[in-house]
């Protein structure tokens, strides 16, 4: 079994036992179902920068990025930096995070947060919702075309943006529909974690103009910024980057100021 079976494999189980515990009447309760969400595209079509910065402890391909830091701080120094948005894991068994660093990062800063998980019921969707989230990521390697469809439809009647994830050129093709906001493309193969920037290169042209092009992973130079943008990017998701220093928010508003200069 590849790595991305297995995490699919332990969610279910996972989301199973989470729908016993919370219902979804209890989940559509919660005081944040009424919070106004924030668009991520809206915020990414008149940003400069384009910068998506996340917030991930460890992974499959890292087993240690950043175990030591605070959350609300993490996110605070993201926001000083002027980030369009963050992304928050909150994958408990892979990534190390939780739904607690998603509710507290939503206690801490305004931006838009993107709740970075791996979704396969929609459960999941009207839990974000609840826990803070402005953005869904829908995987296009773990679901169905139909399933798409739905979970999107579900998203934009919660008043959630929807950043669909693609790695080739089948995924794409299967999941273009109207209700999706970005497009993000995955420079890291989730099955085998080889990461090439060539990724984003050859399926933005496949992407229509409607949809905000995100690149994602393994993006750790402005040059590749530089360059990605004259693909049509107008977001770029970075993580390990700046997670795995001291101070990610520093680090995150450096990478800003010399992209913006
Ligand atoms: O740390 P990086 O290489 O900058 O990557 C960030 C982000 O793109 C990556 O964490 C990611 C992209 N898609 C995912 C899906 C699930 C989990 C994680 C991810």
């Amino acid at each position: 079994m590849n790595i991305l079976d297995k995490i699919v494999a332990d969610k279910r189980k996972e989301v199973d036992l989470k729908k016993k515990l919370i219902t979804l009447p209890q989940l559509e309760s919660a005081l944040l179902m009424e919070r106004t969400s924030v668009s991520l595209a809206a915020v990414l079509r008149k940003s400069n920068s384009g910068i998506i910065a996340e917030h991930k402890r460890r992974s499959p391909s890292k087993s240690v990025i950043n175990q030591s830091l605070n959350v609300q701080n993490v996110v605070k120094g993201y926001a000083e930096a002027g980030v369009c948005g963050m992304s928050v894991l909150t994958d408990g068994k892979y990534f190390g995070g939780s739904l607690d660093d998603l509710v507290l990062a939503r206690a801490a800063v305004n931006n838009p947060l993107l709740r970075k998980e791996f979704i396969i019921d929609e459960y999941q969707i009207v839990e974000a919702k609840a826990y803070g989230a402005d953005v869904i990521l829908l995987i296009a390697a773990i679901l169905t075309r139909e399933e798409i469809k739905a979970y999107s439809e579900l998203a934009k009647s919660l008043g959630l943006d929807v950043l669909l994830e693609v790695h080739n050129e089948e995924e794409l093709e299967k999941s273009l529909m109207p209700n999706l906001d970005m497009l993000g493309v995955n420079n890291r193969n989730l099955k085998t974690f080889k990461v090439s920037l060539e990724t984003s290169k050859t399926l933005s042209q496949l992407i229509p103009d409607e949809f905000v092009k995100v690149s994602e992973s393994g993006i750790s130079s402005i040059e590749a910024i530089r360059d990605l943008k004259e693909y049509g990017y107008q977001g770029f998701l970075i993580g390990e980057n700046f997670m795995k220093t001291d101070n990610p928010g520093a680090s995150a508003k450096a990478f800003i100021n010399e992209l913006e200069n």
